[in-house]
């Protein structure tokens, strides 16, 4: 199955994410490059909060964000309610963030793994579907806070 795949990098991991924008696109996947495109120092919130932007609007179904570490812009990606970022570094957790928290995006540190890590993670992020039954309402607690119990 093809998806609409958004991905989004600071410059310590502009090279995983080229590598994984041409992997995505020859296994057939329609991908949106959100940046950064090369190794001068950016800002992780900037290219964070365009990927979550890409997901609030539809312009992406899934998205892949990429720093050094992977917390920054999970961290940045987050602050857009539409978005469910999970930071990752192997297959187990990326399935678990789809089948538990519906994640729509994952987060991958290029200074913490390589590239067979990540696209093993990324294989098993879109291969894997969301649970549902008791995991709906949890998920919904999460975009509706006011409804867990003080
Ligand atoms: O956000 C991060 C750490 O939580 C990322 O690893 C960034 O890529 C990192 O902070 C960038 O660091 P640099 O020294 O400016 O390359």
């Amino acid at each position: 199955m093809s998806h609409r795949i958004a991905l989004a990098s600071d410059h310590a991991a502009y090279g995983m994410k080229a590598e994984l924008a041409d992997w995505l696109r020859a296994a057939g996947h329609d991908v949106l490059d959100l940046g950064t495109n090369g190794p001068e120092s950016v800002d992780y919130p900037d290219y964070g909060y365009r990927l979550g932007k890409a997901i609030e609007t539809g312009e992406a179904t899934f998205g892949i964000a990429l720093c050094g570490s992977g917390i920054g812009i999970s961290i940045a990606v987050n602050r857009n309610p539409a978005a469910r970022c999970a930071l990752v570094s192997e297959p187990l957790s990326a399935g678990l963030a789809r089948e538990h928290n519906d994640a729509n995006v994952i987060a991958l540190g290029a200074r913490m793994i390589g590239i067979e890590m990540a696209k093993a993670c990324v294989t098993q992020f879109l291969e894997t579907a969301f649970l549902g039954d008791r995991h709906v309402r949890r998920v919904e607690k999460l975009s509706n806070p006011e409804r867990s119990p003080a």
